[in-house]
């Protein structure tokens, strides 16, 4: 077992709950949302990753963990939303010995902290094994501290918020604590509750077929309920049902929540899921998961403008941005070359229009590329910065403009190396009312297109509005 290395945060101001990594348990935070009494207290938390699989269904050779997704491993997605949750203070990932290089430069390269590497097993059941003994401080030279609560999660469920993990969390804590008090006071002869995890409902029906390939019974799919990830378990409890499961529990199990129930009489609680719980497993998914993260970081388009001029076509730009893309949060920031900066906003915003009113020098647009160099967004997102250059098109000839602005191929070449898409917009700033609002709603479509797609054919492109 050993702890990854870390050279930069990933998302340093971006920590959901609070101080990173305090590893003390309970935010101030929405306890309310999970039914929790207010100042309630857990001890310490810990995530065990299984990623030790070799992605069968999906058929290509790289395991799905490490398949990219916009260019970032899957795995490292999953890692972003674990870590960005400060109340959990180890995060143990378990990969095979041939992946451990690749994992460690995953975990260098986009910055992940609080992770261990721990030794897959050769089934999902012996990887969590591995995880949750790398935890149990019996080990030697191990470093992490033994949790009070171990949450088991896939590395291939990417989209896992901190409101799930907090339920579960909750639930497997607050029914444990609950039910055993009752329980030692000899009131209860149920069985106590120390685990809990996701569910949803069954999308399909699920029927058992007979030997000969026929129906034999179908289940009633109002009953039953499709077991998701994350779950949660004291640690005890999950590591002593794990110590003493059988090899064929743990070759062929696939219910952690079922290893609880059997060896160690914790019966879980259900916590209804939400749907993007679901387990990247076919080629498919990687697409579903691409369009996910592509809307997530398309909601939010920031203009910049070089101009203070509140008339000003950047402004009038912004305006119709606002009225045809009304799901996107449009924010705006003026950039001229006296108090250019725009460092303060640059936040969780993945989306960058550049109007260039004033000139068709490129002076603002190279200082915004360098401030996304040096922050952490293009190493976790492809960020797209589209420039706008406004002229009259019956004064200027495009051709000719065109041929003035080709610097931008180069310039757009450079940037996307830093992951950063660039491409230019012509607006017809005309002089004819109706030929300029035209332009505008259709500089807006094209903005929207570009932001949504994120499409890397289009780098370096001039598209005329
Ligand atoms: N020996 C194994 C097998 C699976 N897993 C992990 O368990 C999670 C869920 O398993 P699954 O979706 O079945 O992954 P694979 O086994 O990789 O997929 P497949 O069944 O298609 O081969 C994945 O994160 C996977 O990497 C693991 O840690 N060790
Ligand atoms: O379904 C599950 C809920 O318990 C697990 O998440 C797990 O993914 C099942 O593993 P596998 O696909 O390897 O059988």
């Amino acid at each position: 077992m050993e702890s990854g290395p870390c050279s930069r945060p990933a998302e340093p101001r971006h920590c959901v709950s609070g101080r990173a990594g305090a590893g003390l348990a309970f935010p101030a935070f929405p306890l309310s949302a999970a039914g929790a009494e207010p100042g309630s207290r857990i001890g310490t938390v810990a995530a065990v990753l299984p990623a030790g699989g070799c992605g069968e269904r999906m058929g290509v050779r790289t395991p799905k963990q490490f398949c990219r997704v916009l260019e970032r491993p899957l795995i490292s997605y999953t890692l972003q939303a674990m870590e960005r949750v400060c109340w959990i203070k180890d995060i143990v990932v378990t990969v095979t010995g041939e992946n451990m290089e690749a994992m460690r430069s995953i975990i260098q390269r986009y910055g992940h902290k609080r992770i261990s590497l721990a030794e897959a097993g050769a089934t999902r059941h012996r990887s969590i094994f591995n995880g949750l003994k790398a935890l149990a401080e019996d080990q030697p030279g191990c470093e992490l501290t033994r949790p009070e609560v171990v949450i088991i999660h896939d590395a291939v469920r990417p989209f896992v918020e901190e409101d799930i993990l907090l339920r579960v969390v909750l639930a497997a804590k607050e029914h444990g604590a609950m039910i055993s008090q009752i329980w030692l006071q000899n009131k209860l002869s149920s069985i106590p509750i120390e685990a809990a995890g996701a569910i949803r409902p069954l999308v399909s029906t699920v029927v058992s077929p007979s030997a000969d390939g026929h129906l034999d019974h179908s289940l009633d799919r109002a009953k039953h309920r499709a077991s998701e990830m994350p779950q949660a378990f004291h640690f005890d409890v999950i590591y002593e049902a794990y110590q003493k499961c059988s090899d064929f529990d743990l070759e062929f199990g696939t219910e952690c929540l079922q290893l609880a129930l059997k060896y160690c009489h914790r019966k879980a609680k259900l916590v209804e899921g939400t749907p993007d719980l679901w387990k990247v497993t076919y080629k498919q998914d990687l697409c579903a998961a691409e369009a996910m993260i592509k809307e997530k970081i398309s909601q939010e388009i920031c203009v910049v403008v070089n101009t203070k001029d509140e008339e000003s076509v950047g402004h009038l730009l912004e305006e119709v941005l606002r009225n045809e893309l009304n799901c996107i949060k449009v924010t705006s920031t003026v950039l001229d070359r006296t108090s250019g900066d725009i460092e303060n906003f640059i936040d969780q915003c993945y989306s960058f229009i550049c109007v260039n009113v004033v000139s068709s020098e490129s002076r603002e647009t190279r200082k915004l590329l360098s401030i996304l160099e040096e922050s952490s967004l293009p190493l976790l997102y492809p960020v797209v910065v589209v420039l706008v250059h406004c002229f009259d098109f019956t004064v200027v000839p495009l051709a000719q403009k065109m041929e003035n602005l080709v610097w931008i191929r180069e310039l757009a070449k450079e940037a996307k190396g830093r992951n950063v898409l660039l491409s230019g917009v012509l607006l017809n700033h005309s002089q004819d009312e109706q030929k300029l609002q035209e332009s505008l709603v259709q500089s807006a479509a094209i903005i929207a297109a570009l932001v949504k797609e994120r499409n890397s054919a289009l780098v370096g492109q001039l598209l005329v509005a």
